[in-house]
């Protein structure tokens, strides 16, 4: 169903200093802030770092643009009965639960059609799923599944709390930001950071997909160490989009999450009126399947670590709020080796989605658009099947998960299962804990190996 084709022009590399006219000369020469823009454009400062950031990690753009953005009337608060999102994560407000968690594919919604006059946008399709942390002191992060059917029209959304890395698993998501546009289709992420504003459409109708919410640092690269200059993600394949702008004057909601609440205002033109931008915040996209996957090729299973593909640091060296990882299409050559993924008990939150495909470890019941929660220190590892599989199958090289595509967001933060997540609006797996019950002793104190 989804039609490839993207009408977009991007710009590339990633954490670069771009800068974008959508007419010539728009941006003013050699200064910030001239006494008067070109062609009477404001201009306006988008900070994603304290103005004190050291260098290196600074992060800002200046947007050149038809109005300020300071051209609305006052918020109203959305009661949240119209929305699903949350950023209450106490030990009273969410479920913190030691036991392994699989949800079936979270249920799409209906095409949007005369019949069924369901009709959710993006924003009302999101839907918090498990989180940890407080957005209003900059730690934690949220874990959102969007279930959605109509286009964002004229409407804009911003985010206070963090950055959102949105990984489409159904349908196409035709973004407008104030930066530009960009098409992304499922087997690419796109991260839209904080404060930007933004509109989203479905070109192919209801859609469904996974969104990894940060409150403190932004997305970056991981270190390299020994593995040395090149690998994993590659920066040159970060897609930035090119400055476009439209002059509609209409009746204009913009909707801000402040604090996990919603708050709504009109204004009387589209926030889409940038010309002309510079700097190095700004939304990006990342195609999963230009990823250099690097692993073993002698023996043993390498932590998957090995396939991060974007992290938001915590204060602990090495220790992430949260890894965006990923277990895409390779070859397997591990000699003397069980090859799945290993069992084993972690002391980080390992959330896990499958965009398309099977995954390595789970012979069944883990779908496309479906989620596992294995929580702190709780044990899992390749169901029963799997194992039996792996542990007597010849050890030629293969091809490992070729179609397929699964994620993980890992965190070192215990999340919690929103009222939502445990609900009878989604299918949590009761019996999952059967996908290790087969798994027999095969003990032989006479039998080295
Ligand atoms: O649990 C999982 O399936 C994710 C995972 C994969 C892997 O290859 C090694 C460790 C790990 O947590
Ligand atoms: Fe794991």
């Amino acid at each position: 169903m989804t039609n490839k084709i993207d009408p977009y022009n991007y710009m590339k590399g990633f954490g670069n200093h771009f800068t974008s006219e959508a007419l010539k000369d728009a941006l003013p020469k050699g200064q910030n802030t001239p006494q008067k823009c070109p062609y009477g454009l404001y201009a306006e400062q988008l900070s994603g770092t304290a103005f004190t950031v050291d260098r290196k990690n600074n992060q800002r753009s200046w947007l050149y643009r038809i109005r300020p953005s300071v051209c609305h009337q006052p918020f109203t608060k959305l009661v949240p009965k119209f929305h699903h999102i949350t950023n209450k994560f106490g030990i009273d407000d969410v479920h913190h639960i030691p036991n392994q968690i699989r949800w079936s594919p979270f249920k799409l919604l209906p095409e949007n059609n005369k019949k069924t006059s369901v009709e959710t946008n993006f924003v009302h399709g999101l839907h918090t799923l498990a989180g940890a942390g407080d957005p209003t002191t900059k730690n934690g992060l949220a874990i959102h599944i969007y279930i959605a059917n109509v286009n964002m029209d004229n409407t804009a959304f911003y985010n206070s709390d963090g950055d959102f890395l949105i990984v489409p698993q159904y349908g196409r998501l035709d973004i407008t930001t104030e930066f530009g546009c960009l098409m992304v289709v499922p087997n690419e992420i796109v991260v839209i950071p904080r404060g930007i504003r933004y509109s989203i459409n479905f070109p192919d109708g209801s859609s469904r997909g996974y969104v990894l919410e940060v409150f403190g640092n932004h997305f970056e690269l991981p270190d390299l160490g020994p593995i040395g200059a090149n690998g994993l993600a590659n920066p040159r394949d970060f897609l930035t989009p090119v400055a476009s702008f439209e002059t509609k004057e209409c009746d204009f909601t913009i909707i801000n999450k402040y604090a996990g609440q919603l708050f709504v205002t009109q204004q009387d033109h589209s926030p889409f009126d940038v010309v002309a931008w510079y700097g190095n915040y700004v939304p990006y996209k990342y195609d999963l399947g230009k990823f250099n996957t690097i692993n073993s090729v002698s023996f043993d299973h390498v932590d998957p670590s090995i396939f991060t593909v974007l992290t938001s640091k915590s204060a602990f060296p090495g220790t992430a709020i949260a890894d965006f990882v990923i277990f895409p299409p390779r070859w397997a050559v591990q000699e003397h080796t069980f090859r799945p993924p290993y069992f084993h008990r972690n002391c980080m939150s390992e959330f896990m989605g499958l965009i398309s495909g099977v995954y390595e470890a789970k012979a069944e019941g883990f779908l496309p658009g479906g989620a596992s929660l294995h929580s702190h220190m709780t044990p899992h590892g390749p169901d029963s099947v799997t194992f039996k599989k792996a542990s007597n199958e010849e050890l030629k090289p293969v091809r490992v998960a070729d179609g397929t595509m699964s994620f993980m967001f890992e965190s070192s933060l215990m999340l919690g299962v929103t009222e939502w997540g445990m609900s009878n609006q989604v299918h949590i797996q009761h019996d999952y804990w059967e996908a290790w019950k087969d798994l027999k002793s095969h003990f032989d104190a006479t039998k080295e190996v």
